[in-house]
Formats: structure tokens, C-alpha cells, sequence
């Protein structure tokens, strides 16, 4: 096995043979465009087609090299190492996304969309609109990201919303504490393959609880296993909370606190009274929510994965707390999917099971139906978008990961080369929320829930005397009348008790912290039978919570190959759906009367709606082919003469390379019900001829 420096230095040659490579390969293009202009001589063009030749064939010997020190296999932590920096060289390359600020160097957890990277983002929101807004007739809003102070004390977010930090005692670089300590545990596991199996164990309970620790339970594991600055090796400082908000100020003034919000949530909860009232003041109801969110990441790290302003889809989901029932559940109860409960997780295989998400609800494995509706139509969400469905888990937390309000958690964790990544949080958070913003505000957010028929219901009454108060109390009367008909039920009831045995019974204010004697005159309380037809309850609030970043980075990997036998001709395997353009029409040759067609093809696309493009460049078909393959683009129409004279055009799907030939009328038609997923390739291939491929090469 070769030394850590020695793969460094091979991997190093390995990636200026691929800059090479590429830079030439951009050369070659523009010499053939200006070549087809007569601006430079065939003698001058096929000088650097060869030196593109010789480097590529350096390329592959230094790929050989790279393999066979380090052996590589996909599953190797090398191997992802090398996957993940392919895919991102590919990504950065074709301005999929790209450092943000790059001309100033760039900051640390902030990216910037490029033109096909936008395309995609584009199409993941539309479909995510189709598949939750519009399937389940949510009530869409667009909230403000500057948030006021007291939303987000009222939430928590003020308080609690840290993450536990260390500092290199030297430098001050900051890191966050509970990530070194993962860090740390993998790699001691890695390097340890043979450590006995309740050694292996203990580590990964670290693991598996890793969210959970304290400050304190941090700090002892940071010192127990030894752990330094990753960069200085210099000492560390004891974990502490670090609030990941930011802070601004709203106005000139100055005076009003404001934070750019960590997530859209808010934003629904404190327009609760206003939705349900569009609802028509029915329950069960979603709002959604797409939008920016903010966070000041300790140590960003891993690309897009932990960013600090990224794109949030959040959905809360208001139901009554008694029935969580859902009406659509019968019709995804028999998906069956990867779920990791609690239980797996502490046990001794540690592995998620393929389960039918029927029988999880049904086991009481996951909380209710509503919840599992959600996580069911999530896996659809996701695989549709074409995530490998081996690779997605759903995740439950852990009883101690969980807010103590919580009922139920699970999130959609996607494997990618840095490791399992939670992509999409699913949480029943219970009333919660609305009830903190209804404290905070003094604004009752509740709904009404009708019964099916009237009943009767027993009621606590209470009535002060007000003559009474009035001569007892004199200017303490009113505050005292307002008490006693805020005590709730077993307060009064309480109060009546002690009445009767006594005569008398202590009153205290909290707001003043007096207290007042009440005599059995002053107050009466009775229990009385009431007919009702329904009563006040808070909702209880089911919230799927997706992180578009992290599932658009997890596609890009779940979508990046190269194809066999050719390292160098890699493919985006986008779905119709994802891709950024769905077809490419190419004239074959440069020719004017070629070039027009072509245009005629484009621009019917354009007006069907069918993102395409035209490539007229004169490099050769292959390469344009494999062009496209690049940016994942699924299908491409060839204009040859055929065209000029039979009306045909060949289309060519991706994935195997087939072509058929169809007429310039009928393409247009097909490519949008194979964009729009209507109809399948294999349709296609049945129902016209299928011809020789043109040059793949
Ligand atoms: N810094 C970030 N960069 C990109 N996406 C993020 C970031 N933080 C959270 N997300 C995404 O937002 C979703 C909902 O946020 P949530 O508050 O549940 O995340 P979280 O549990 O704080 O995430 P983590 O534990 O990874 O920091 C997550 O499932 C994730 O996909």
C-alpha cells in the first residue's frame, strides 16, 4: 500500500493532467470555431488536436498510477474522495454552482448557482409544488427573512438555537465540537479495522448519539479521545453555545432587534388565525412555504451540504391532535422503504429495514398516519427526482435527539460520498408552536372543533360577585374578579374545596404577587351540564422540512457516471423531470440550410415549453453527444440531409445511446411527452425505426 504522501502526489499529478486536459479540450473548440471563420489554418488546429491526443493518453497512464497505489474502489474513503472531487470538478466546471464572491476568494459556506445549476433548482421546486402544494391543495405564502426579535424569542430560536463550539486556544479558529468528535470516531474506525467487536460498539454508540451530547459529555469525550485543532494540533478550548442566527437591526433607529430568520416555519405559524380562516376555519389544512434561510454556521463544510444561506421548502401540516388520521394513507401504506427506528439503531445490527410503511404505522413504530403519509410521499418525492433508492433511509430520532415536545421524528437522510446526510426533517412538533405564539402575542391561536353531534359536556363555573368584591376589595375588585375567572378548571375546583371546609381560600396574583383572602360570598362556583357542538383546541402541527441544497448535491452524485470503458466521457443521469435542458438539437454538419432547420426544431421546442438548445459549433457529433451528456441533457435531435429531403430527424436518448428516425412534425410532440414523463423512451423506440447510431466517439 503506498504512503498518504505518496497518494497525495499522485493524486495531485492526476488532477493537473485533468486541468490540462480540460483547458486544452477548450482550446481545441475554439480553434475549430475559428478555424470554420478562416481565422487560423488546419495545420494550426490539428497541432493542438494532437497535443490533446498525447495528454489524454498522460491522463489515463496517471489515472492507472493513481488506481493502482491506492486501490482505489468506490467504497474506499479514497475512492469517494476521488468520486466527490470528479463529480464537483464536473459540477464547477460546467458553473453548476460555484464559490460565491470567487473574484474576492470567496466565503466560507456561501455558493452561487450557475446557469444549468438554476435549471435544476427550477425544476426540483416546480415538481416539489406539483407533488406537495397542489396535490394536497396547501396554502402556499412567501414570508419575510428579516424576523422581528420577538418571533423568534417566542420560537425558541433566541434562546436555544446554538450549536456547541470549541476554539483553538491559540489561533481562535472556530470548529464545532460535536463534528470533530465524529470526525475523530470514524477515522479511529477506519484506521482500526481490527479493534474487537465491543470496542467497535462503543464507538459507534458515540456515533449514534453524537447530536445528544451536552457541553459537558463533550468536553469529556473531546479530552478522552484526545482530541486537537485538526490544522495546529494546538489544545481546544471547553464546547460552549455559539447562536447560529444573524443579527440585524430593523430601521434607522436601530433600536429594533431583528434576525435574518433560520427558517421559513415561522413565518406560516404566526399567519395561522389568517389560514385557517381561508380555509374556511377547517381542519386538517397545510400552508407551505419556499424561501431562503439563514444560518451562521460554525465551520461550513462538504459544498452545498452546510451552507450559511440556503433554500428551505417547508411545509406545516395543522391537525386535530385526537385524530391524526389521514385519508390519502391507504394509498401509499403498501410502499415499502428503508426505515431506521430507534430500536435498530441502539441494537446490535445497527442496519435499517425494509419496511412497508402500513405496518410501521400500524406497529406504532411511527406515530400516526398523517406522519407516515408524509414520509411515504417523501420517498416518492425523492426516488422520482431520481435519488438511488438503496441509498435513502428514513432516519428516526432518538428519544434524547427529540424536543421534549415533540411526539415523533424521523428525517430522510441520502447517502452520498460524506457519508448519510440528513436531506428532508419530518416531525410531528405537537401544538408547540402555536402555542408559544399565542402566549407571546396574547393572540389566541386555536381552532374550532365541530363535534359529529351535539354533547353534553360538564363545565366548571365560576362567578364572582362583583357587589361583593366591589365592598370587600375596593380598587383591588377588578383584578381580583379578572383572576378568578382565569383559574382553569382544577384551580377552581380546588378553590371550592377549600371554600367549603374552610370558609375561605387564598388567592394569588402572579403578575403582582399579591395575595388576597376569598370568603365563600364573594365567588360562586358550580358545575353545570352544557350542550355543546364542538370545542377550542390547538392544533397539533406535522412539519416536513427539506433542505433543497443537500437533495440537489445528493442527485448530482446518485446522477454522475462515466461511461464504461471511457473514464473521460462522464454522464449527469437526470431524469427528464431534473434535467437542466431537456433536449439538444444539433445541425450534423455546418451547413446553412442544416443550421435553419435546426432553428425551425428550437424554436417549435421554445413554444411548446421544452427547455432545449441549438448547437451549431462544428466540432464533430460525438463530441457534442458527449457534450451534452455532461449537463445531463436526455435527449438530442440530429438534422442531417435526410431532413432537407425526407422531413426526418434522428433523437437520440442518453442513457443507451438509441436513435430513431421521426419526422421534424411528430418531434416535437414526443420530446415534450418524454420531457413531461408521459411516455417512456421504450415507447418511442417501438413505435418508430430505430437507426444506426451516428459516431458516439
Ligand atoms: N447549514 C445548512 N446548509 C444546507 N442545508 C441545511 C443546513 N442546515 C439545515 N439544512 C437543511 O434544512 C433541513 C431542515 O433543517 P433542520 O433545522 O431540521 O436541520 P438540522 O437538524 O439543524 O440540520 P443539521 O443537524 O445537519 O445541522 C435539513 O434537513 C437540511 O436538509
Amino acid at each position: 500500500m503506498a504512503s498518504e504522501a505518496e497518494l497525495a502526489a499522485l493524486h495531485a499529478d492526476l488532477t493537473a493532467k485533468q486541468a490540462d486536459v480540460n483547458r486544452t479540450g477548450d482550446e481545441v473548440r475554439a480553434m475549430k470555431g475559428a478555424l470554420k471563420e478562416k481565422k487560423v489554418d488546419k495545420a494550426e488546429v490539428d497541432k493542438v488536436v494532437a497535443k490533446l491526443t498525447a495528454l489524454k493518453l498522460e491522463l489515463k497512464a496517471a489515472e492507472d498510477a493513481y488506481k493502482a497505489k491506492a486501490g482505489v474502489s468506490k467504497d474506499s474513503s479514497e475512492g469517494r474522495k476521488k468520486f466527490r472531487e470528479d463529480v464537483s470538478n464536473a459540477l464547477e466546471r460546467r458553473l453548476f454552482y460555484i464559490p460565491a464572491f470567487k473574484i474576492y476568494g470567496g466565503i466560507a459556506g456561501l455558493y452561487d448557482y450557475g446557469p444549468p445549476g438554476c435549471a435544476v433548482k427550477a425544476n426540483i421546486l416546480q415538481f416539489w409544488r406539483q407533488h406537495y402544494v397542489m396535490e394536497e391543495n396547501m396554502l402556499e405564502v412567501e414570508c419575510p427573512c428579516v424576523t422581528p426579535e420577538v418571533v423568534l424569542k417566542a420560537s425558541g430560536h433566541v434562546e436555544k438555537f446554538t450549536d456547541l463550539m470549541v476554539k483553538d486556544v491559540k489561533t481562535s479558529a472556530c470548529y464545532r465540537a460535536d463534528h470533530l468528535l465524529k470526525d475523530a470516531v470514524e477515522d479511529l474506525l477506519e484506521k482500526n479495522p481490527t479493534f474487537a467487536p465491543d470496542v467497535v460498539l462503543e464507538h459507534k454508540n458515540v456515533l449514534a448519539r453524537v447530536d445528544e451530547f451536552s457541553a459537558d459529555e463533550l468536553g469529556a469525550l473531546l479530552t478522552k479521545y484526545k482530541i486537537v485543532a485538526p490544522e495546529t494540533k494546538n489544545e481546544l478550548s471547553k464546547p460552549y453555545p455559539f447562536n447560529l442566527m444573524f443579527a440585524t437591526s430593523i430601521g434607522p433607529t436601530g433600536t429594533m432587534q431583528g434576525f435574518l430568520r433560520p427558517e421559513t416555519a415561522q413565518g406560516i405559524f404566526v399567519n395561522f388565525r389568517d389560514l385557517l380562516y381561508y380555509n374556511g376555519n377547517k381542519l386538517p389544512f397545510a400552508a407551505a412555504q419556499i424561501g431562503q434561510a439563514f444560518r451562521n454556521e460554525i465551520a461550513p463544510r462538504q459544498g452545498l451540504l452546510r451552507v450559511r444561506e440556503f433554500t428551505l421548502a417547508e411545509i406545516e401540516h395543522f391537525v386535530d391532535p385526537e385524530d391524526k388520521s389521514h385519508p390519502k394513507f391507504k394509498h401509499v401504506k403498501d410502499l415499502e422503504f428503508l426505515l431506521y427506528p430507534r430500536a435498530e439503531q441502539l441494537g446490535a445490527e445497527k442496519k435499517p429495514v425494509l419496511t412497508k410503511i402500513g405496518d410501521a404505522v400500524a406497529q406504532g413504530i411511527v406515530n400516526n398516519e398523517t406522519l407516515g403519509y408524509f414520509i411515504a410521499r417523501t420517498y416518492l418525492f425523492l426516488t422520482k427526482l431520481g435519488i438511488d433508492k438503496t441509498r435513502l433511509r428514513f432516519r428516526q430520532h432518538l428519544a434524547s435527539e427529540m424536543a421534549h415536545y415533540a411526539q415523533d421524528c424521523w428525517d430522510a437522510e441520502i447517502e452520498c460520498s460524506y457519508g448519510w446526510i440528513e436531506c428532508v426533517g419530518l416531525a410531528d412538533r405537537a401544538a408547540y408552536d402555536l402555542k408559544q405564539h399565542s402566549e407571546e402575542s396574547k393572540q389566541p391561536l386555536i381552532a374550532f372543533k365541530r363535534y359529529d353531534k351535539p354533547r353534553e359536556v360538564e363545565h366548571v363555573v365560576v362567578a364572582p360577585d362583583s357587589k361583593v368584591l366591589g365592598k370587600m376589595l375596593k380598587k383591588d375588585n377588578k383584578v381580583v374578579k379578572e383572576a378568578l375567572e382565569a383559574m382553569s378548571e382544577e384551580e377552581a375546583l380546588a378553590m371550592q374545596a377549600k371554600l367549603e371546609k374552610d370558609g375561605e381560600a387564598p388567592l394569588t396574583i402572579c403578575t403582582t404577587n399579591q395575595t388576597f383572602t376569598i370568603t365563600r360570598d364573594m365567588v360562586k362556583i358550580a358545575k353545570e351540564k352544557r350542550t355543546e357542538s364542538g370545542k377550542n383546541i390547538t392544533p397539533s402541527v406535522i412539519e416536513p422540512s427539506f433542505g433543497v441544497g443537500r437533495i440537489i448535491y445528493c442527485l448530482f452524485e446518485h446522477s454522475y457516471y462515466a461511461r464504461e470503458g471511457d473514464e473521460q466521457r462522464t454522464v449527469f443521469k437526470f431524469t427528464p423531470l431534473v434535467a437542466p435542458i431537456k433536449v439538444t438539437v444539433f445541425p450534423l454538419v455546418s451547413n446553412a440550410k442544416l443550421d435553419e432547420e435546426g432553428y425551425q426544431i428550437s424554436q417549435a421546442m421554445t413554444a411548446s415549453g421544452v427547455a432545449n438548445k441549438i448547437d451549431t459549433t462544428a466540432i464533430s457529433i460525438g463530441k457534442r453527444y458527449a457534450r451534452t451528456d455532461e449537463i445531463g441533457v436526455p435527449f438530442a435531435i440530429t438534422v442531417d440531409f435526410e431532413t432537407l429531403q425526407g422531413g426526418t430527424v434522428t433523437l437520440r436518448e442518453r442513457e443507451t445511446t438509441e436513435q430513431v428516425r421521426i419526422g421534424t412534425k411528430q418531434v416535437v410532440g414526443v420530446v415534450r411527452s418524454l420531457a413531461d414523463g408521459v411516455v417512456a423512451w421504450s415507447d418511442v423506440v417501438a413505435q418508430y425505426p430505430k437507426v444506426e447510431a451516428k459516431e458516439e466517439k
